[in-house]
């Protein structure tokens, strides 16, 4: 299609239509193969096209926040035999990727991000005496985000430090876009009064047809010419020219999986029944979204009971201390975010949540490793972050029977924050117990066994056919799961100084994880048991399918069972 922006430039209108119809003919065909971002990359076709006919990347900075609509950016910079690749092990990312090429700057896909960065490059382009331009392309989504106010704020204050901020408002994010921000936007679509944007400091262009190649260039070399920050408001359409995105009403084929894939059961739709059979049961119980009311399993949810269900936009910061507010109030909020998303808003859940001791249960979805979303979607932090948050308690389930029942307890908490974590996949087979002792569910007994297998949450099956392996080898194992991981509990620890070898397995990273609380623990009682964990490394992990990433780590029963031998070897 096209070999690079010098190509594209030498383009008439009447070919660069051309080149946007194949563009979109190419990320139908490809994107349904592989899965990922159709409907927002559909929709950014025209204006990735006039952005490299005006700017000069990668001697222009573009920046794309989010990074799920840069499949464009991708092809018109010289990757587009790689899609056959896309979002998979080795192949290209799903985002922006330094590695990948010079014209990529932000890999991190945590939305509204993008006017922050713009700031820092305008700010240091200013000391340089630099004639680069800085672009920055936003969606209307991440601008319910509190960072990109921060960075406006900033920006609209330095009108010698210029910045062209391309505003690409499609009216959604998944759902439409909620709030006052968004309403403002509908307004400017057909009024043009004056707007934030200008009273901010920065200067306005448009209403602009996003998809309007002619019309989008002129109006971004109008933004350069004024050599201050600027806001080019873009009207598009998500999912444009494709019917069965354009006519989707849930979020315009937002992201799909790969066409023919079967829909299996996902831990969502098990916490998506359970909470909507909770909030039938107790009126206090009100669920918070942050623009993700259905990838988070809180559409059933918010159709039953849409009094009690809130969406905040993509404002993970403000959700968590609204939360404390509803909590201070009587209500018991529950939190359903993506675990890589929380990270956002740790200081709201230690001092607006925690400090207060405020019931709030928060569902973490997206747990561990997530896969093709790569390494800022991995939610393998929250495991080693939450538990130094006082009074935090933490469960992790097995299986979705152990889903249902820690949901519960959780929400029957009330002196303080409740977290709920669990992956992006299919929901298991229920694993029974043997026996509980303490919060703990024995999963196998073994009368004389050296070695204890703390499984942590749904890596506990991979634990048990671990254990098959090492018992046909004789050595054999008990496998036990604590449910909750935080606090530690004391009949764990009881477990653990009983036995030779203590091995905590579970999909988080290592630092400060179960495994190393349990080793402290077991020295602070004066224990000489080995205990390790047994985790994901502190390192950023690229894309691939979670099964990939697990067995690469030695998470798989595989890896378990190798690791327990080389451990008692080391021992004897
Ligand atoms: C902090 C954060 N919260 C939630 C998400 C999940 N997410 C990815 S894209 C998206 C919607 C973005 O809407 P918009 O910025 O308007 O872009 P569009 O998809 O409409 O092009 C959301 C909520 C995210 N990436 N980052
Ligand atoms: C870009 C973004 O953050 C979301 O679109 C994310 O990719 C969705 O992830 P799931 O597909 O796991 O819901
Ligand atoms: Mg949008």
């Amino acid at each position: 299609m096209i070999s690079g922006p010098a190509d594209l430039a030498a383009k008439s209108t009447s070919e660069l239509a051309t080149v946007a119809n194949d563009i979109r003919d190419f990320l139908i065909r490809k994107v349904s193969r592989t899965g990922g971002h159709l409907g927002p990359n559909l929709g950014a076709v025209e204006l990735t096209i006039a952005l490299h006919r005006v700017f000069h990347s990668p001697h222009d900075v573009l920046l794309f926040d989010t990074g799920h609509q840069a499949y464009v950016h991708k092809i018109l910079t010289g990757r587009e035999s790689d899609f056959d690749s896309l979002r998979q092990a080795g192949g290209l990312s799903g985002y922006p990727s330094r590695s990948e090429s010079e014209h990529d700057v932000i890999e991190n896909s945590h939305a509204s991000t993008a006017l922050s960065y713009a700031d820092g490059w305008a700010k240091a382009f200013a000391l340089q005496q630099s004639t680069r331009r800085v672009v920055a392309v936003i969606g209307d989504g991440a601008l319910t985000g509190g960072m990109a106010w921060e960075a406006l704020n900033n920006i609209g204050s330095a009108p010698d430090r210029p910045v062209v901020i391309v505003l690409n408002d499609n009216g959604r994010s998944y759902a439409p876009t909620i709030g006052g921000i968004a309403s403002h936007l509908a307004v400017l679509r057909y009024e043009g009064d004056r707007n934030i944007f200008e009273d901010l400091g920065l200067a306005y262009i448009g209403p602009v047809d996003g998809h309007d190649i002619t019309d989008l260039e002129h109006a971004l070399r109008k933004a350069v010419r004024l050599n201050r920050p600027v806001v080019v408001h873009c009207l598009t359409r998500k999912g444009k020219g494709y019917a069965p995105a354009e006519e989707d009403e849930a979020d315009r084929l937002h992201a799909v999986g790969p066409v023919g894939a079967a829909k299996k059961r996902s831990w969502t739709s098990v916490f998506a029944e359970e909470i909507t059979a909770i909030g039938a049961e107790r009126e206090d119980i009100v669920c918070i979204t942050a623009a993700m009311a259905e990838p988070a399993g809180l559409a059933g949810f918010a159709s039953r009971f849409p009094d009690r269900m809130f969406d905040v936009g993509i404002a993970e910061q403000h959700a968590v201390t609204s939360a404390a507010g509803l909590a201070m109030a009587g209500m018991h909020p529950v939190v359903a975010i993506y675990s890589t998303f929380l990270n956002r808003a740790v200081d709201q859940l230690l001092m607006d949540v925690a400090l207060h001791r405020q019931p709030v249960t928060f569902v973490l979805d997206r747990a561990g490793i997530t896969g093709p979303d790569g390494p800022s979607h991995h939610g393998m932090w929250d495991s080693s972050i939450l538990p130094v948050v006082p009074g935090l308690r933490l469960a992790s389930p097995r299986d979705p029977a152990r889903l249902r029942e820690l949901l519960r307890e959780a929400v029957d908490v009330n002196d303080g924050p409740t977290v709920v974590r669990y992956p992006k996949a299919t929901a298991s087979d229920d694993i029974p117990a043997v026996r509980r002792t303490g919060h703990c569910d024995v999963l196998l007994e073994c009368p004389g066994a050296d070695v204890l297998l703390v499984a942590v949450g749904p890596l506990a099956s991979a634990c048990l056919q671990a254990a098959d392996e090492l018992r046909a080898q004789g050595v054999p194992v008990i496998v036990v799961d604590p449910r909750w991981i935080a606090p530690i509990d004391p009949c764990l620890l009881k477990l653990a100084g009983a036995h030779r070898l203590v091995v905590a397995v579970e999909d988080t990273t290592t630092p400060g994880a179960l495994g190393g609380r349990i080793a402290q623990a077991l020295a602070a009682n004066g224990s000489d048991t080995c205990a390790a964990t047994f985790a994901l490394p502190p390192r950023f992990l690229p894309h691939a399918s979670r099964s990939e990433i697990l067995r690469a780590h030695g998470l798989d029963a595989a890896g378990i069972t190798t690791t327990v031998l080389k451990r008692l070897e080391a021992l004897s």
